[in-house]
C-alpha cells in the first residue's frame, strides 16, 4: 500500500487557483507546446492538432476537427481521441498558471457518440491546487460553446520541473528538443515561475 490519496476532490486545505500575471491575456492563441505532442503538435500528421486559447480566469477553450484517422466505430470518434482532446486541453491550463504539470489521473464520462466532421469545442479550469496537485475539470461539446455536451472530465494533475522530462524521455528526442531554440523558449517561459 503507497498511502496515496487517488480522489479527484480537492481536500478542505486546498487553495483556489491563482492566474500567473504573465499569463497570456483572454482569447490570445497559446500555441503548441512541442510540435510532436499528439495533442497539438503542427508535426504529427494524424494528431488532434489542437487549438487552445487562454480564457478569463485559471480556464482555456479550444476547439479540435474530428478526423477520418480519428475513428474508432465506423464514422465516430474514438473514445480514447476524445480523452486526449480532454487531457490535452487540461494540459493547456499549464499557460495560465504557468507551471509545468503532468496528468496523474483523468476521470472521463462519455455521455454521446461524436461524428466524424465534428469540431469539438473544449473548456477547461482549475479549481483548486493543493502543493503540486492541481484539480480541474473539462467539457467538450458537439460543434460550439453551446452546442450539447458530449464528453466531460475530472482531472488531478502533478507539478514537475523540466528535468522529469529530461529524466524520462528517449534520448533522440530529448536531445533534438534541447536543441531546438523554439522549444528552449517554451520551457523556459514557465521555468520563471517563484
Ligand atoms: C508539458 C505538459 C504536457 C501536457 C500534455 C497533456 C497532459 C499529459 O498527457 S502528461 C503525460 C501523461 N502523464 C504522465 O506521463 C505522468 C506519469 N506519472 C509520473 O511521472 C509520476 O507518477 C508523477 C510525476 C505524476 C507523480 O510522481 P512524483 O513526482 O514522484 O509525485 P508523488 O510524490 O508520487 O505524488 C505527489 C502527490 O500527488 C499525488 N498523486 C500522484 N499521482 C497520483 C494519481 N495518479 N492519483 C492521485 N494522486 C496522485 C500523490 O498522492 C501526492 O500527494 P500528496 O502530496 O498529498 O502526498
Amino acid at each position: 500500500m503507497s498511502g496515496r490519496t487517488t480522489g479527484l476532490t480537492p481536500p478542505d486545505e486546498a487553495r483556489p487557483p491563482v492566474r500567473h500575471p504573465d499569463a497570456p491575456a483572454p482569447g490570445e492563441l497559446l500555441g503548441s507546446h512541442y510540435d510532436q505532442c499528439f495533442g497539438c503538435g503542427a508535426g504529427q500528421p494524424h494528431g488532434l492538432h489542437l487549438e487552445a486559447r487562454a480564457g478569463e480566469g485559471v480556464s482555456v477553450t479550444a476547439e479540435f476537427t474530428v478526423q477520418p484517422a480519428h475513428q474508432g466505430a465506423p464514422g465516430l470518434a474514438h473514445g480514447g481521441v476524445l480523452a486526449t482532446a480532454l487531457d490535452e486541453t487540461l494540459g493547456a491550463l499549464n499557460w495560465v498558471l504557468r507551471v509545468i504539470a503532468v496528468t496523474g489521473r483523468l476521470e472521463t464520462d462519455f455521455l454521446s457518440p461524436v461524428p466524424v466532421g465534428t469540431v469539438l469545442h473544449l473548456e477547461a479550469e482549475v479549481t483548486a491546487v493543493h502543493g503540486r496537485k492541481i484539480y480541474s475539470t473539462a467539457t467538450g461539446r458537439i460543434g460550439g460553446p453551446d452546442g450539447p455536451v458530449a464528453v466531460r472530465a475530472q482531472a488531478l494533475f502533478i507539478e514537475v520541473r523540466v528535468e522529469h522530462f529530461i529524466a524520462n524521455g528517449r534520448p533522440d528526442e530529448i536531445n533534438a528538443a534541447l536543441a531546438d531554440p523554439d522549444q528552449l523558449r517554451v520551457a523556459r517561459a514557465f521555468e520563471v515561475n517563484p
